[in-house]
């Protein structure tokens, strides 16, 4: 019998057995790493089987604790690149105080994540808000706590934006609460990678429905309510760099992505005559629990994104507020169908054919220009 049993292979299955032992409880050291389970129950394999496979893709550090797929375990950080101390963010809010007194925000999702980051820099800078997503505790949470620190109201109004009646309901809370909207960020969205051989039709329609369908039934709603009042307002859309270029594995948000920037695109040359402005923010990466723990869940590919964005590092909740700020402000007034791309440069780099010859070296580079520069004719 012919066992064929490379190092590679036995080590992997060292670690599946560990990742075994992990799941009832055990502590196992490898490598000088010790692997403490994250959990216990059922999540004890999935997160030790996580391990095994992030460590076959990009080996972990030694020292570093494993601890995917459970939610009391911190999020991991996989290292920025030397460039990102050329970029460090800067999480201070740009515009000037008042930038937003007397007029009210409404921020779809804006209990977590950049939908809450975009909330606190509204009220910061004097904005009454209104916050709806489909989770009332998350929203009350947020709202007390932006409250507190900006001393401004944030009201939590729950809604499911798939549901054109919750949409229109919540809209009428809105308006006993607040009055319509000054500005309105449709930021709200659903996502998880998967094989698309593997989605099934409500799978499709489940992102589809929140992310196009959610944010066309807040933005018609509110905009025919804004029209009949004579009000004008700012719209703002989160989409994603891959509502341009499409992407697999996220079929459904990158085409329901592709139609909230026609649909914002569209309505910016039609509603321009009713005080209506539209334009679109395409985040790159930022480190959210919503996004990584549906994109990149066992975090095997963190590292290998961060490799690939020329700034080095991922972006910042607080750098999309800022630029979302300023498009929703008095001082972006010229804006209307503007998408604006804010992710590091990931986009460019990884677009450009050549983009790769960075990974060569100054050596390597000294032999390709001799090679070339032997070359005489065609
Ligand atoms: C190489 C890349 C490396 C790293 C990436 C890391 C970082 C990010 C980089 C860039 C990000 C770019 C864009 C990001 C866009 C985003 O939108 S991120 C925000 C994500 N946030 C959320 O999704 C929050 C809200 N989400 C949810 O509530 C759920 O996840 C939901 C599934 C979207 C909706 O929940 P709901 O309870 O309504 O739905 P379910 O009943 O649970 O499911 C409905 C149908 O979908 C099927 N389904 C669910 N999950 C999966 C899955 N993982 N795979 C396949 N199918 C799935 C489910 O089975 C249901 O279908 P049915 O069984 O046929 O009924
Ligand atoms: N983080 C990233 O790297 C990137 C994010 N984006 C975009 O940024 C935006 C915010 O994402 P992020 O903060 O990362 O992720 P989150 O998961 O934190 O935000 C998504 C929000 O949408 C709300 N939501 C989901 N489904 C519904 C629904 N049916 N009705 C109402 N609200 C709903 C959620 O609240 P609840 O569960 O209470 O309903 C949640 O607050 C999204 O549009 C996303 O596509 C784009 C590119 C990159």
């Amino acid at each position: 019998m012919n066992f064929d049993l490379s190092h590679e292979k036995l080590f992997t299955y060292l670690l599946i057995l560990c990742s075994i032992i992990i799941s009832f409880g055990g502590v196992v050291r490898t490598h000088k790493t010790t692997y403490r389970a994250c959990a216990v129950g059922r999540l004890n394999m999935a997160a030790a089987a996580a391990v095994v496979f992030r460590r076959n893709l990009f080996p972990l550090k030694l020292g570093q604790k494993a601890c995917a797929l459970h939610s009391s375990c911190a999020l991991r950080d996989a290292d920025p690149l030397p460039q990102a101390s050329f970029f460090p963010p800067n999480d201070a809010t740009m515009l000037p105080p008042g930038s937003f007194s007397d007029k009210v925000a409404f921020v779809t999702g804006g209990g977590t994540g950049l939908g809450r980051a975009m909330t606190q820099g509204l009220s910061q800078l004097g904005a009454t808000c209104v916050i709806a997503s489909r989770k009332l505790e998350v929203l009350q949470k947020t709202a007390e706590e932006i409250t507190a620190q900006t001393g401004n109201k944030v009201f939590p109004v729950a809604c499911d934006v798939r549901d054109p009646a919750a949409v229109a309901q919540c809209l009428d809370q809105m308006e006993k609460l607040t009055g319509l909207p000054d500005v309105v960020i449709n930021n709200a969205a659903g996502n998880f990678v998967s094989p698309s051989e593997k989605l099934s039709p409500n799978g499709w329609k489940t992102i589809v429905d929140i992310v196009l369908n959610g944010t066309a039934f807040v933005t018609l709603e509110l905009g025919k309510r804004l029209i009949r009042q004579d009000k004008g307002a700012s719209f703002l859309a989160i989409t994603t760099i891959y509502a341009e270029s499409g992407s697999g594995f996220v079929v459904p948000s990158a085409s329901a992505k592709a139609g909230v920037e026609a649909l914002y695109k569209s309505l910016a040359a039609e509603w321009g005559r009713y005080g209506l402005r539209f334009n679109i923010i395409q985040p790159g990466p930022i480190r959210t629990k919503g996004a990584f723990s549906r994109l990149d869940p066992t975090g095997a590919f963190e590292k290998s994104m961060i490799g690939r964005i020329p700034v080095g590092r991922l972006g910042t909740p607080n750098e999309i507020k800022n630029l979302a700020l300023y498009m929703s402000s008095h001082y972006a007034t010229w804006m209307s169908g503007a998408v604006v791309r804010l992710d590091g440069g990931e986009y460019v780099s990884m677009a450009g054919e050549f983009n790769d010859l960075r990974k060569v070296s100054k050596q390597q580079w000294d032999l390709i220009e001799a090679m070339i520069r032997q070359t005489k004719g065609s």
